[in-house]
């Protein structure tokens, strides 16, 4: 099964065009206002306002208030929400829009169990942990500690870049791959190139 691509912390209208023509199937939105890849409801949603068909907005959040999260996702019914901090699942649910809960992993961590949290989630995005830092680490976690059945499907995040990409799916053999860091030129700008190398690797193997 082809493996799912997420470009994240996208920033502006190009880069956004850029990702879509060399097959992103979601692009990541960060609404968290520490984050270099910040970006204001009202740009993300003249950016999601021009996507083409079957590409998937994500709106990224780190424990944000609802009226924050409102003012985002009313901006257009195609948004879906990764929230990316320490939300409990009735209130990812209370948005009612298909979401993804991430989770920032450790050794020790019982994955499994964290997974059975969520089990309303369209999907759980698997995060590097790195203390003081809520995502964006570029930092990659150990897969193996990744269980070989999950009951929700994975997007596996962390550090991945064109040179990681097919090793990584060949050991965790992710539903997606989620990306931001390894594929920028710097903080919130993607490098054509990168996209189209990481993408082509997710793709092609
Ligand atoms: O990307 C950020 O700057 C960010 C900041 C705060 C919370 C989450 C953030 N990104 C979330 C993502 O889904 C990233 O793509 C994921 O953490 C992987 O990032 P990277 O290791 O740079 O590929």
């Amino acid at each position: 099964m082809t493996c799912r691509v997420k470009i994240c912390g996208i920033t502006n209208h190009e880069d956004a065009q850029m990702a879509c023509r060399y097959g992103a199937d979601a692009l990541g939105f960060v609404f968290y206002e520490k984050s270099p890849r910040y970006i204001t409801p009202e740009t993300a949603n003249s950016i999601v306002a021009s996507l083409p068909p079957f590409v998937t907005p994500v709106a990224l959040f780190v424990d944000a208030n609802s009226d924050v999260i409102d003012s985002v996702i009313k901006g257009s019914s195609r948004w879906m929400i990764q929230f990316h901090g320490t939300e409990s699942e009735s209130e990812c649910v209370s948005y009612q829009r298909p979401y993804m809960k991430a989770l920032r992993i450790k050794k020790g961590d019982d994955v499994a169990a964290l997974v059975s949290g969520f089990l309303s989630a369209t999907a759980i995005l698997l995060d590097a942990y790195k203390a003081g830092v809520p995502g964006g680490t570029g930092e990659v976690f150990d897969w193996s500690l990744i269980p070989g059945e999950l009951p929700k499907p994975v997007v596996l995040a962390g550090g991945l870049t064109p040179e990681n990409i097919k090793e990584a799916i060949k050991q965790v053999a992710p539903y997606a791959v989620d990306v931001s860091g390894g594929v920028e030129l710097s903080k919130g700008i993607k490098s054509e190139p990168k996209v189209q190398e990481f993408i082509s690797g997710a793709k092609c193997g």
